[in-house]
């Protein structure tokens, strides 16, 4: 559930509730009973193990009380919180590295209350890399929607730093990735992939900068030789209208804010964050720790039921290539 004080809990509450609505399967939240209790009225089962969360899932919310991570106000984070934000990240990653989860759907944490406890990751997606022995690079995250799937090439890191860190290594490497991804997990069976340029108008023949001369169109040439279908450097401004995203499966953008920004315009209640490239399927709700609303009931859960509607299919994506043919 994430950071017991952020919305975490009670998005995680509104999911169950809406279940039937929208044909969630079983999932149990784990963290602090007193993060649920705190924002919901709703019924609760706390659980011990993924059998007993399934069999009183129809009935309750299952809950897999970690521990007691102190007094709680919702919007004002602890560190205690962030202690039991991070063991609940362990615990279901161990869960469904053993398989006893089919998906882990991660809840929104707070990274500076993370890093006050030491926490060195820049966010979840590589620690959850890290403790699936994948390199941090080759577990790559994707914003997906039903409109929209994007791409930030560079993630957590200064602006400043983005023209350095891009390299046509990354680039390629990342969408070998994304392609491998969108056929195993979302059946796009021939991935079609955007590049984005960095520079305005992807960089005016040079004149704006040289990043797409000297970075992006080798790598998207290299990447063409291999048999991808892939477009780029294309300019960013016009990248995301109608008639031009639509061409694309998958659209890969050199920083952050350039990929999730419009993202959000599009899909700030259904948008789902995932990591690919990841021995276990895992989704997130594509939104932070909300501290200025958290336990007001204004929280959109749709994002989590995104995410973990998400989570459900790309897992029987999975088990489906894995079943023997007839
Ligand atoms: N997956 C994760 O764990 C993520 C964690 N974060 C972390 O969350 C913390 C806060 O980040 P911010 O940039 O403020 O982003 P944020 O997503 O927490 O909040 C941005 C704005 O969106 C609103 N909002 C967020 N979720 C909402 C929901 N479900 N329903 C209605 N409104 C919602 C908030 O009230 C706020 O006005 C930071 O520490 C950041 O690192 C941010 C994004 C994702
Ligand atoms: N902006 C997306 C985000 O912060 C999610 O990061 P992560 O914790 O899933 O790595």
């Amino acid at each position: 559930m994430g950071d017991p004080a952020g919305v975490g809990p009670e998005v995680a509450a509104r999911a169950w509730a809406a279940r039937r609505e929208h044909g969630l399967p079983p999932f149990v939240a784990i963290g602090d009973i007193a993060a649920i209790d705190a924002v919901w009225d709703g019924p609760v089962a706390r659980v011990g193990d993924m059998e007993e969360a399934v069999r009183t899932f129809a009935e309750a919310l299952p809950v897999w009380h970690l521990e007691d991570s102190g007094p709680l106000t919702p919007g004002e984070p602890t560190p205690a919180g962030a202690t039991c934000a991070l063991h609940a990240l362990e615990t279901g990653i161990g869960l469904t590295r053993t398989q006893a989860s089919a998906a882990l759907v991660t809840g929104p944490v707070s990274k500076h209350a993370l890093q006050g406890i030491g926490y060195t990751h820049p966010g979840q997606t590589e620690f959850i890399a890290e403790r699936c022995g994948v390199a941090a690079t080759n577990a790559v995250m994707m914003l997906a929607g039903p409109a929209l799937r994007v791409v930030p090439l560079t993630v957590h890191i200064p602006l400043a730093e983005v023209p350095e860190r891009l390299t046509g290594e990354l680039i390629v490497a990342k969408a070998r990735i994304v392609a491998r991804g969108l056929r195993r997990d979302f059946a796009v069976a021939a991935p079609r992939l955007a590049i984005a340029g960095l520079n305005p108008h992807a960089g005016e023949s040079g004149r704006l900068g040289d990043e797409e001369i000297r970075i992006v169109a080798p790598a998207v040439e290299q990447l063409a030789e291999e048999g991808l279908v892939v477009d780029g450097p294309l300019a960013a401004d016009a990248l995301f209208a109608p008639g031009i995203r639509d061409q694309y499966d998958a659209l890969l953008c050199p920083y952050h804010d350039q990929a999730l920004a419009p993202f959000k315009a599009l899909h700030f209640h259904d948008g789902v964050n995932l990591t690919l490239g990841l021995p276990i399927v895992r989704t997130s709700p594509d939104h932070g720790t909300a501290f200025n609303i958290a336990g007001r009931g204004r929280a959109d859960p749709g994002p989590t039921i995104a995410a973990i509607a998400m989570a459900a299919r790309m897992a029987a994506a999975r088990e489906q290539s894995c079943a023997p043919a007839k």
